[in-house]
């Protein structure tokens, strides 16, 4: 195994679904007048594709070893990601040992700091970092949670993301976090709303069961610390990503003026070790929730977790399906995971990353064994009946 090279690294496209969540069809929860930073001007207040958030679309790297085993990894980045892989990250890879991920990692990040540093160029590292450890996976005949180190619990247990958390208690979830839909420039009437859809859900959970409100970068540090004041009355469990991703003072400051026993969560926009460390050694929030297809894939994420835990700080990765779940299992500061509703109305439990995905775990009873993981790699295939493009080549 450790004599394989990397023969060939190829990047696609999808549109619909698969990793860019966010590429859903009319009528979906998840494009029904959420609150974000492009919420102050009105003609894009009711959906965020009006303003281009699903603009990127799915990439998928394949990584090729020397004889024919195909490991992939699949991120939001399309096809401007599959332009980095092909004309830029290829040269570092093809040749390279299969197992130089912290080499190749390096050598990535250190070539594109000119154009990259954060987004796209590090969800495109990321996708190749990923497709390397699933590389390694199929090639050991090991699962990526035990590459890792192995499994510290028996199961997962989720929350979900999502418009309807009472459904999702019935489901066996513990928790349901829901989108804030209304932001500033919505005024007091818009807080009124959300506070009155807060008020409902909670009577329909009951008192126990966690709640929590999204913000998708949407707010003020005045809004949000009147918002979380409000909510502490309905026991809101922690707000996410209230401010703008670089406004760390902000995120500092709001977590000074939370109530008691109401957290801060944020960072699934964040990247890097670099980028993590200023959310950490600034106090901004309780619980970080790097994207690990967006924050530099696994080899990255094991040092941020590392940073995250020598700081008191939960790591709950945002979305991410199968390249969370192998992680948060390996890990006793990831105590839980988030899985993304995609169903349109949130109503049933369907794979993170439909349709893109064949064999991608779904939890039952919001829990996923850790033998739902027990296959090579991160156990999952790409689902033929996916068009994709090939828009480079080198
Ligand atoms: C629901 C949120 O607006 C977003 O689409 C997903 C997200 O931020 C999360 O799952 O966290
Ligand atoms: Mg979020």
């Amino acid at each position: 195994m450790t004599s394989q090279t990397i023969r060939q690294v190829r990047a696609y496209t999808l549109r619909g679904g698969g990793a860019d969540y966010h590429d859903q069809s009319d009528g979906h929860w998840i494009d029904d007048h959420i609150s974000t930073p492009m919420s102050k001007y009105p003609e894009y207040r009711q959906s965020r594709r009006s303003f281009g958030i699903n603009v990127l679309g799915t990439l998928v790297v394949e990584v090729e070893a020397s004889d024919g085993t195909v490991g992939f990894a699949v991120t939001t980045g399309g096809e401007p990601g599959a332009f980095i892989v092909e004309k830029h990250l290829a040269r570092f890879i093809e040749g390279a040992r299969v197992t130089d991920v912290e080499k190749i990692w390096d050598q990535m990040y250190q070539s594109t700091l000119y154009y990259g540093r954060k987004g796209i160029v590090l969800n495109t590292l990321s996708a190749v970092d990923l497709a390397l450890w699933d590389l390694m996976g199929k090639l050991r005949e090991e699962p990526v949670h035990q590459l890792l180190g192995g499994a510290v619990r028996n199961e997962l247990q989720f929350y979900a993301t999502g418009a309807r958390p009472d459904l999702a208690k019935q489901m066996g979830f513990i928790g349901g976090k829901l989108p804030l839909q209304h932001g500033p420039a919505e005024g007091e009437e818009g807080l009124r709303r959300n506070l009155e859809k807060l008020a409902h859900m909670r009577e329909q959970v009951g008192p126990d069961f966690w709640l929590m409100y999204d913000c998708w970068m949407s707010l003020d540090l005045n809004y949000a610390t009147r918002l979380a004041h409000a909510a502490a009355d309905f026991r809101l469990k922690w707000i996410e990503e209230a401010l703008p991703p670089d406004d760390y003072w902000g995120y500092a400051a709001l977590r000074k003026n939370m109530p008691a026993g109401m957290m801060v969560s944020t960072g699934e926009h964040e990247a890097t070790r670099w980028g993590f460390r200023l959310l950490l050694e600034m106090g901004c929030c309780d619980i970080i929730q790097p994207d690990v297809n967006w924050c530099g894939g696994l080899t990255e994420l094991v040092k941020i977790s590392a940073l995250a835990d020598a700081h008191g700080a939960l790591v709950v990765p945002h979305g991410s399906s199968v390249y969370s779940y192998h992680f948060v299992i390996t890990r006793h500061n990831s105590p839980f995971a988030e899985f993304l509703m995609m169903a349109p109305k949130a109503d049933e439990v369907v794979p993170s990353f439909n349709p893109l995905l064949l064999d991608e775990p779904i939890p039952q009873q919001g829990r996923m064994s850790v033998n739902q993981l027990d296959k090579p790699g991160f156990g999952v295939r790409l689902n033929p009946e996916c068009m994709l493009e090939r828009p480079y080549s080198h």
